[in-house]
């Protein structure tokens, strides 16, 4: 995988007031203390709406650009000392502009392997699993999205990294696709890799994620398991569908236990749910803004 070399983006050192991960390019502030850990073999979301900052972190987190202030640890090291051993430990699927555009599919994959210093048996293996079979000796500039997408992210897991980076690696991929891509990170986590995982996809971020931190304006605003978040935005409401009375709304508490009673006594009751409010909602108010 080409690395860009770093290089600083700001003239000056701009602190946070919180401590913490800080990146300005010229006058604009990009990242504004941002501190987060990421457990080893975890999935941990990165959300955000557009121009948040998670390509900015996840190229920071691979060496591509260098924070103005803070710390940050590759494999419980200082990245400043990350090592060729350590970078072959990492799989990164930023864009899809690192693929070769007048290579096959096959050929960018076989070339990634040899970069890698891998053997060349699981290719076959892996076209198959992104469905690409019939389509590997397609040329890279003549591919779809979704293809090309599927390409770069076997590119990205040619070498069996154990730390995965991706940004949005289910952008422009069907419905098909994108639950094969689901499959394989899930069997990868399962075999123990850790992926960070940026995505608009808040049904995506619910199904893989273990924690997901939601990020605004270049700091983090929450960070926790995706049930836990939505729990601490529940609104402590229960919504009953009754027969006659249409939808109800109570707040929990004594006074709803006996309106509970009396309406399944009537017989009323046709439904009774908690009315947690689901990822996108909690996203929604914590941001004010859609993703
Ligand atoms: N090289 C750069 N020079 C100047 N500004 C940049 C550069 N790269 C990113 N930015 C700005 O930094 C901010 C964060 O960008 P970033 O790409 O990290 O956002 P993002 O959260 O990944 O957004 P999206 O969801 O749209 O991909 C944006 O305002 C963007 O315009």
């Amino acid at each position: 995988m080409r690395r860009a070399r770093p290089r600083r983006t700001h003239p000056h050192r701009a602190h946070s007031r919180h401590g913490g991960v800080c990146l300005s390019f010229g006058p604009k502030r990009v990242l504004d203390g941002l501190t987060f850990n990421v457990r080893r073999g975890e999935c941990f979301g990165f959300l955000g709406p557009s121009g948040a900052g998670k390509t900015t972190t996840i190229k920071l987190l691979t060496r591509q650009l260098t924070q103005d202030t803070g710390r940050i640890q590759l494999f419980g090291r200082p990245i400043e000392h990350a090592s060729n051993a350590d970078y072959d430990r990492i799989g990164i699927l930023s864009d899809t502009s690192a693929l070769y555009e007048r290579l096959s599919i096959e050929e960018n994959l076989r070339l990634y392997a040899s970069i890698r210093g891998r053997g060349q048996h699981d290719i076959d293996r892996l076209l198959e699993r992104m469905k690409l079979s019939d389509d590997r000796r397609t040329l890279i500039k003549n591919c779809s999205k979704g293809m090309r997408q599927r390409a770069a992210l076997l590119c990205a897991l040619v070498h069996a990294p154990e730390l995965l980076f991706l940004d949005e690696p289910t952008s422009g991929l069907d419905p098909a696709a994108r639950a094969e891509v689901h499959r394989m990170l899930s069997e990868l986590k399962r075999a123990g890799a850790t992926i960070f995982i940026t995505t608009h996809d808040m049904a995506e971020a619910e199904a893989l994620c273990d924690r997901l931190a939601i990020i605004d304006r270049g700091r983090i605003i929450a960070l926790d398991a995706p049930q836990s978040l939505s729990m601490k935005f529940a609104r402590n409401r229960i919504v009953i569908t009754t027969r006659t009375r249409g939808v109800l709304e109570l707040t929990r508490d004594a006074a709803a236990a006996d309106t509970v009673h009396d309406l399944l006594a009537a017989n009323e009751v046709l439904a009774i749910h908690s009315d947690e409010p689901n990822l996108e909602e909690v996203f929604l108010e914590l941001t004010g803004r859609n993703l």
